[in-house]
């Protein structure tokens, strides 16, 4: 087209236009061009292509959808722990050859190693990488898993693990999740776990514990049977509160001197209960009364939640009133504009009406086993203590004579070997129940496990002055087992017990002491008065520079 035709058919289209001003003129005009006719046939077809691409995949999706049951599990929630633990085990991810390493322990004091390569716990451990999918068959299910990574603000990412079961239901899932935990379970059955709040508020699992034995805690008779019995009548009377109408609920104050086995005892109950432990920090920053609460009601049915040193806190945080937020936080922050500058204690803001309310208002969780510690039982407010609140009070002392005998004995006494072999042939032989109530007696719960056989040898200390000073000779000397016959160590027990003032030290401190001697009883025997001596000039000391200071 030649411009003088184009600028003809300008002035015709220009003047249609003007003449009659329509939306169907305007049609006309537009598709009397050959090239726009040209771009909305396209423009029909690219439509035409999109719609039916999108019917394809709905219809796909809802194949799919109706013959597969996916499943996200998120870190952070057990049910990926047991996962976690329960896929280490599986051949597919055991095959895998896409991986990454690893340090989170799901959970498990031993976490479980993929490959097998990690032989201690500073090696590295392996696992699965990221995206990649695993597949295999779970009673005539195929499944698919993959793990994956998402970035989200802040350098914050969520890992999480996506399954998908064909032609499963919900209660495959269930079913696979149960097998999980089952398998985790098994995995920490020697093991509590502990839970703490974090910054969000919301319960993390921070670590899980070796169980520790009752046997190794050595209160005077009686004691911690006691506390243990209470527990697990409580935990078996939910129906007896229920009928009566009393909120099931327990509370146990362990008070007293420190180092002396209330946080031990605590552990060790939990071991004996199954219970995890849930420890709230009451001068974690930025729990308030509300958030408190909300940590409170969140607490599972049936565990152990545990305030440690609940005097500490009254003394920094707790008060009956707390000046408004508005005239304290204006003091503290004062020149400081940055919150975060301002000394921890200060930026919990927990008051004693609030922790009560928390402890038994409305919202707190039933079935719970409230366990408090102090050092300083009188600091407690009496509403703190009343019964309702805390309910079994025990107190803890400085060692008494017979913690102090007991210590001795139960340090050095030979616990027998566990061999595999011993424990093979003990399944296929049946144990008297004199058999077993000997090796209960023997078994310590602290001692170097030696052969029964040998357990009535002599000490096998080495004489000083044949002591070889060189690395190769202390590590073997270490490794040694303590020998003694019983006869013996009971000389020695009463040896010990006799130089030990009673009242006067704490088992932390005379097990500190042991420690110092752990393979020489003889010498721990013979040296305690000496060492007694020692610690007594020293407190002695202290007392006259603190006297002189003030
Ligand atoms: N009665 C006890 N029997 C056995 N071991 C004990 C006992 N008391 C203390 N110990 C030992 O002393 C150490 C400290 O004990 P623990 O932390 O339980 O004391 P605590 O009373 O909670 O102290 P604190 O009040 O300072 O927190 C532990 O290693 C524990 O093994």
């Amino acid at each position: 087209m030649d411009l003088t035709n184009l600028s003809a058919n300008l002035t015709n289209i220009t003047n249609t236009l003007t003449e009659k001003p329509s939306i169907a003129n305007l049609a006309t005009v537009l598709l009397s061009f050959t090239g726009f006719q040209n771009w909305v046939k396209l423009f029909l077809i690219g439509g035409v292509f999109e719609t039916c691409r999108r019917v394809v995949f709905r219809a796909w999706d809802t194949i799919v959808d109706s013959v597969w049951i996916t499943v996200d599990l998120e870190d952070g929630d057990d049910s990926y722990d047991w996962m976690m633990v329960w896929l280490s085990q599986h051949p597919s991810w055991l095959k895998a050859r896409k991986l990454a390493t690893s340090t989170s322990s799901f959970g498990l004091e031993d976490p479980p190693d993929f490959f097998g390569t990690a032989k201690n716990d500073r090696e590295v451990r392996f696992i699965v990488a990221y995206d990649y999918n695993s597949t295999f068959w779970h009673k005539r299910r195929y499944v698919k898993v993959m793990r994956s990574k998402a970035e989200g603000l802040s350098y914050h990412s969520t890992r999480s693990l996506h399954l998908s079961i064909l032609g499963g239901n919900h209660q495959t899932v269930q079913d696979i999740l149960a097998e999980a935990r089952v398998c985790w379970q098994k995995a920490r059955e020697e093991q509590i776990s502990v839970y703490a709040s974090d910054v969000r508020n919301e319960w993390r699992l921070i670590t899980s514990r070796p169980k520790r034995p009752l046997k190794s805690i050595i209160l005077d008779v009686g004691v911690k049977e006691a506390i243990l019995e209470d527990a697990l009548d409580f935990l078996d009377s939910k129906e007896w509160y229920s009928e009566r109408g009393i909120p099931f609920r327990r509370g146990y104050l362990l008070y007293g001197a420190p180092g002396s086995g209330k946080t031990s005892l605590i552990q060790s109950i939990a071991g004996e209960l199954n219970l995890d432990v849930y420890i709230i920090s009451l001068s974690r920053a930025g729990l308030d009364d509300n958030s408190l609460q909300e940590l409170i009601a969140d607490l599972p049915e049936h565990c152990i939640a545990l305030m440690e040193d609940i005097d500490a806190a009254f003394h920094r945080t707790l008060s009956r009133d707390l000046p408004d937020e508005g005239e304290e936080s204006k003091e503290l922050r004062g020149s400081n504009p940055n919150p975060s500058a301002i000394p921890q204690e200060r930026t919990s803001r927990i008051s004693l009406s609030g922790l009560l309310n928390a402890l038994d208002g409305v919202g707190a969780q039933e079935g719970r086993l409230l366990f408090a510690t102090t050092n300083r039982y009188e600091a407690l407010d009496a509403a703190l203590r009343r019964p309702g609140r805390m309910d079994v009070h025990v107190e803890f002392k400085l060692a008494s004579r017979y913690q102090i005998g007991e210590l001795f004995k139960r340090f050095y006494l030979p616990t027998p070997r566990t061999s595999s072999t011993q424990r093979s042939s003990s399944k296929d032989t049946t144990t008297s129940k004199e058999d077993d109530d000997d090796r209960k007696t023997s078994d310590s719960g602290y001692g170097t496990p030696v052969n029964a056989e040998t357990e009535k040898l002599i000490d096998v200390e080495l004489p000083s002055e044949v002591r070889d000073q060189s690395l190769a000779a202390i590590t073997r000397r270490r490794k040694r087992d303590v020998k003694i016959s019983l006869e013996e160590l009971d000389v020695l027990v009463e040896r010990f017990r006799e130089s030990i003032l009673e009242g006067e030290f704490s088992m932390a401190a005379l097990q500190g002491y042991l420690l110092m001697h752990k393979n020489q009883p003889h010498r721990a025997a013979e040296c305690a008065g000496k060492w007694v001596e020692e610690e007594m000039a020293k407190r002695e000391a202290k007392r006259s520079s603190e006297k002189k200071d003030l």
